[in-house]
């Protein structure tokens, strides 16, 4: 595991911690707790470490992603680095103002307008009065909230809400983002708007952490990578580097020696995204039943203005349409036709379909873009991406088919329809294995060395 890196001088840096540990005390009465703050003294009892001695330094204008199974200590590390929880040991250096999209809101108060309460919040997010009130009329434009930023926030909808929370969060350019989970917010054209300010943000030099279970978003956004792991540090270097080596993990169950040649499970960007098109089945509690796929939904209407949408998608072999789909190895065609709406105004998205074991990993993937192939839509908007497979080398088992709509880049996802299509596949030979590789025989008497 690669803990190393090369030392960066200290002026180049945005963060610097250093043995940096965060311990709870879980079962501690709040009595004891109180106790404990009022005498200073540590709380009596069993400490629970949520982060153990992570040393770490981030360069100005990296994006840093933090990887980790629930409970690793993302969440705990990235609240050290903002400052709202104290370290139990070690310590963390942050030069520059941090913006954090963590519980976007968490601060504003349902009875006042969302003018107070940005006037009230901009200060706990290190923005001074007369930078709010000059900045005030972009902030009410961009969150699109209208003439409602006089009303009491306990009147807007939830879209409304975070719209104006990270209107005001990003309003004033930091030099540190931390966003845990999401890379958008909001739903329909804000979501692609939020999204588009946060990548500006990177491109012009923003110092970015980003915590997300979506590794594909992680590979794709982030330069490097720390993996946690029971609050401890495992790895952190090359994205592409460290998200194998937890890919490798996820699949071997050991983190210390990754089993050579396990399967590497990618997760994909829906993980972190909600779904907007189909619903998803749950994975069956055998995991040798295949669970049922999602219904097929088609959506009528046309997308909302910056946003785009998986309208349709339809699954066929060898010409008849199914969702659930039987083939022998090496027999049939499948084509997989993804209908979409796009608003005519936003760069062409990208289309891209999964193979699914019921166990959640991917067995394979198609991206346009990677493809290299640009998706076409008529004056409204409308498309339709249809990847067709000759003879698929897979052996017996059962492969959800999924599809999703992201934006021009691939990273931001607009419309996913997981598990959409159950492609069962009857091999009446023996061998255990799920692809059939390309291979050729030599046979020949005697040993090779003789
Ligand atoms: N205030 C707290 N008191 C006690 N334990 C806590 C507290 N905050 C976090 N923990 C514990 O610390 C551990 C790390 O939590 P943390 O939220 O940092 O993990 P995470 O990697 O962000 O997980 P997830 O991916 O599920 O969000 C967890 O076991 C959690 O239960």
């Amino acid at each position: 595991m690669n803990l190393s890196d090369a030392p960066v001088h200290e002026a180049a840096l945005a963060i610097e911690a250093v043995h940096l540990g965060k311990a709870y005390r879980p079962n501690a009465s709040p009595a004891a707790r109180l106790r404990a703050a009022l005498l200073g003294r540590e709380i009596p009892g069993d400490s629970f470490w949520a982060l153990r001695d992570v040393s770490l330094q981030v360069r100005k204008g990296e994006s840093l992603g933090l990887i980790g199974n629930n409970g690793a200590g993302k969440s705990t590390l990235l609240q050290l680095l903002c400052g709202t929880v104290t370290p139990t040991t070690g310590t963390v250096r942050v030069d520059g103002r941090v913006a954090a999209l963590l519980e976007l809101g968490a601060g504003f108060n349902p009875d006042f307008s969302g003018r107070d309460n940005v006037l009230l919040n901009g200060p706990l997010l290190g923005l001074g009065r007369a930078q709010l009130l000059e900045q005030m009329d972009s902030i009410i434009e961009f969150s699109g909230i209208g003439h409602f930023i006089d009303q009491p926030v306990k009147t807007y909808s939830s879209g409304m809400f975070v719209r104006l929370a990270f209107a005001l969060a990003t309003s004033v350019e930091p030099d540190i983002l931390v966003i845990d989970e999401a890379l958008s917010v909001g739903d329909g054209g804000f979501a692609r708007k939020s999204f588009d300010r946060i990548l500006a943000m990177k491109e012009r030099g923003t110092t970015i952490l980003f915590c997300s279970h979506s590794l594909y978003q992680i590979e794709a956004f982030c330069d490097r990578v720390l993996w946690l792991h029971e609050g401890k540090a495992m790895a952190v270097g090359p994205s592409h580097a460290v998200v194998r080596d937890y890919t490798l993990f996820l699949a071997g169950g050991s983190p210390e020696v990754p089993a050579p040649g396990a399967p590497v499970a990618v997760p994909s960007a829906e993980e972190s995204a909600a779904p907007l098109s189909a619903p998803v089945a749950a994975p069956p509690a055998d995991p040798e039943a295949p669970a049922p796929v999602a219904t097929p939904v088609t959506q009528p209407g046309t997308a909302t203005p910056g946003h785009a949408r998986i309208r349709r998608v339809v699954t066929s072999l060898d010409g008849v349409a199914s969702t659930r789909l039987q083939m022998t190895p090496g027999q049939g065609t499948l084509r997989v036709s993804i209908e979409f709406d796009s608003d005519p105004g936003i760069p062409m998205p990208t289309a891209g379909m999964t193979f699914e074991l019921a166990n959640t990993m991917i067995l394979s993937s198609v991206v346009s873009r990677t493809d290299k192939v640009m998706l076409e839509r008529d004056a409204q908007g409308r498309g339709t991406a249809t990847i067709e497979f000759g003879p698929l080398a897979l052996r017996k088992g059962d492969y959800y088919i999924g599809a999703y709509l992201g934006n021009e880049n691939a990273i931001h996802l607009y419309s996913e329809a997981a598990r959409i299509a159950l492609l069962s596949v009857t091999d009446p030979r023996p061998e255990p294995g799920l692809v059939d590789l390309p291979h050729t025989w030599r046979v020949e008497p005697g040993h090779v060395e003789d």
